[in-house]
């Protein structure tokens, strides 16, 4: 059992009004305590931590020195914002953080004021806080725009639509550049190494160099060209051109722990009279936690863990992971076919990747978070010959959604989607579940839909990906276990569009697609033994359907569920519409779809997400009773009692 820390100056600091009191000698035992209390809620509950710890400072000189909540103040992504929620009224539920009906992992709106705009997709801070800046200049309100954004963040497309647009908001819009020289993984591409060279080009920021900067009052007009010559000039040597450019005033780089500077800096910036200004921190991720410091990955996200000694709680052996079982399933394809490359953005070791990555150090791709660029860029590779794999979160392949529509299925291209992460994902919550991929693919022509019911079913997949060279297909696959079946000694290719019987019945269909295959036999074992003859089948294709196979089920069946780990539009919609199409609707077929509820579902235990979304075994039993009572025949009634 972890401590609770002495915090007695963090005791007295509920708000930030509260914080704005203190002396600026204090901060520093108050920020010391911020980070304590981070560190031990978080040994509690896991979580993202040593993002957080590198912004305690930070977070504990923005809230002293900007009006919040009037100026918004906006976190890229909003995994660093633990420090930010126990500043702002919700210390005293931050070992919730994560559970069901705690406070979120994230920035949310709903739970605070201080919350201006939710996150957890990286990169959309200064677009947010640019809209915030510029609502409040025309409606001729007080309160800035602040977003703060780190370096990995900084790698997306979206960072630079925003600072392109931003000179509108004049002084109103602060960029505050968290650069701790790390994503999830190290980070790559050329915008990192330039951010380091700026790092490396000059010293931090002393009170006496901002002085100067400050004196030459913010930027000058980007038309002036001799001063842009000049400025460029200096910028090589110097630091800053790239933003600069784009017509933010750079300050920077300032050492993100020194309160002592980051005040002074933070309060000019605040009062500079033009903008907007680029304020380039440097901080350590994992800061003051030395088993944080040391590990690879900087304790970006943890589980329980011992704070004395740092170690993580171990999950209980079992059935290998998804992501392990598509991963070892991709090396053993790549093995075969030295065409195969694999496409991660930004996501190594979430997406099992960095095991390819050692494996086939030339045929990996890191792009960085740039997901959009990722879908185009393996379009690219397969029109070119190659055979692409691009390994995506569900929820994060929203982003790109118009690269798969518009460069990958009109041309109809070999890319291989792995979507990871596809269904419920728990702690996480709405934001990173993946409850949409099979709607928004399987509307597309040209586009072959799979999803693994198990982990032999999962490297089937791979294999059959791997083998389609006829255009662009997916398999999708969720977070955690596999289901512990034995393993296939050799993949198999599986016929595209045809599924599978896992038990034959006569009354009873439920059409399975995905995982919840599980629950889909426990509920037959219980409408079996209720006397109810039932079939069970595994899809395996969202899109082709099995149509021969839907066709006879329906045809013969009194009744058939449909159940999926995703939302309206899916399995669901394209079996009913099949149904239709045949006539088969006419005939007074009954037909129950079981799907993602529609709305979005808070963080929880993925089981509690499952059974809250009537998605489990005995949500199964009671669709299946109920449509039956509703027969004229009365067999369910019967059945039921
Ligand atoms: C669009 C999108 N892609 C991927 C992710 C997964 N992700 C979360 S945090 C993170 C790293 C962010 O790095 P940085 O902005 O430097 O913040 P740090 O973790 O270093 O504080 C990534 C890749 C995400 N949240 N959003
Ligand atoms: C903040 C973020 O987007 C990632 O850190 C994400 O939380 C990782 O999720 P997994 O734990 O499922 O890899
Ligand atoms: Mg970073």
């Amino acid at each position: 059992m972890n401590d609770r820390p002495q915090t007695p100056l963090l005791d007295q600091v509920i708000w930030p009004s509260d914080l704005r009191t203190l002396k600026p000698g204090q901060l520093r035992q108050l920020a010391d305590e911020l980070r304590q209390e981070v560190i031990s809620a978080v040994g509690v509950t896991g979580g993202h931590l040593g993002s957080g710890l590198g912004v305690v400072e930070l977070t504990t000189a923005i809230h002293y020195v900007f009006d919040t909540p009037r100026d918004k103040l906006v976190w890229d992504v909003g995994h660093q914002c633990y420090p930010h929620k126990i500043l702002t009224g919700r210390r005293d539920r931050i070992r919730t953080l994560r559970q069901g009906g705690g406070l979120s992992g994230f920035t949310k709106r709903a739970e605070s004021d201080y919350d201006p705009f939710g996150a957890a997709h990286s990169s959309t801070s200064i677009s947010a806080a640019l809209g915030f800046a510029i609502a409040n200049q025309m409606q001729d309100r007080p309160g800035k725009g602040i977003a703060v954004i780190g370096d990995g963040a900084m790698s997306a497309g979206m960072a630079y639509e925003a600072m392109n647009n931003a000179q509108a908001a004049g002084n109103r819009l602060v960029v505050i550049l968290n650069d701790n020289d790390m994503s999830i993984a190290p980070p790559v591409g050329g915008l990192s190494a330039y951010l380091a060279r700026l790092v490396t080009s000059r010293e931090f920021l002393g009170l006496r160099d901002l002085a100067k900067k400050l004196a030459r009052k913010l930027p000058r007009p980007l038309h002036n060209a001799a001063r842009k010559t000049d400025e460029f000039a200096r910028g090589m040597a110097m630091g800053g051109t790239l933003f600069e450019e784009l017509g933010f005033y750079y300050v920077g780089p300032v050492d993100g722990h020194n309160l002592d500077q980051l005040i002074p800096v933070l309060e000019n910036v605040r009062d500079a009279a033009e903008g907007p200004c680029l304020v380039h921190v440097v901080t350590k991720k994992g800061k003051g936690y030395a088993p944080a410091e040391a590990a690879d990955d900087k304790y970006h996200g943890v589980q329980k863990f011992d704070v004395v000694t740092g170690t993580q709680a171990k999950a209980p052996p079992g059935p290998p992971s998804y992501t392990n079982v598509f991963a070892q399933a991709l090396i053993a394809e790549a093995q075969r076919d030295p065409k195969l490359c694999a496409i991660t953005a930004a996501m190594p070791s979430g997406t099992g990747l960095d095991k390819f990555a050692l494996a086939f150090p030339d045929r990996i791709f890191d792009v960085g978070i740039a997901e959009q660029h990722a879908v185009t860029f393996a379009a690219g590779l397969a029109a070119e010959g190659m055979r692409p794999f691009c390994a995506i979160y569900s929820t994060f392949l929203q982003r790109a959604y118009d690269q798969v529509v518009h460069d990958v299925a009109i041309q109809n291209l070999p890319v291989r989607f792995a979507i990871d992460r596809a269904g419920l994902v728990g702690a996480d919550g709405s934001t990173h579940a993946g409850s949409f991929d099979v709607t928004y693919l399987a509307t597309l022509p040209n586009m072959v839909v799979m999803a693994a019911a198990d982990e032999a079913e999962l490297v089937h997949m791979t294999h059959t990906a791997a083998m389609h060279d006829s255009g662009p297909i997916a398999l999708r696959y969720p977070r955690g276990n596999g289901t512990g079946v034995a393993m296939p000694e050799t993949p198999e290719r599986l016929e595209i569009g045809k599924g599978r019987i896992m038990r034959e019945g006569r009354q009873v269909a439920i059409l399975s697609l995905g995982t919840r295959l599980e629950e889909a036999l426990k509920a037959a074992e219980v409408l079996e033994a209720k006397g109810l003859s039932t079939t069970v089948a595994d899809l395996r294709f969202a899109k082709p359907l099995d149509e021969a196979m839907i066709r006879r089920l329906l045809a013969t069946h009194e009744v058939a569920v449909t159940i999926e780990e995703g939302a309206i539009g899916g399995l669901g919609a394209h079996v009913l519409t099949l149904a239709s199409d045949l006539g088969l609707t006419d005939a007074g077929l009954k037909i129950r779809t079981l799907r993602l509820p529609d709305i979005f579902q808070d963080q929880d235990k993925p089981e509690k997400q499952y059974a809250d979304a009537r998605l489990d075994a005995d949500a199964i039993i009671d669709t299946v009773l109920t449509a039956l009572r509703h027969n004229s025949a009365g067999i369910g009634t019967e059945a039921r009692a």
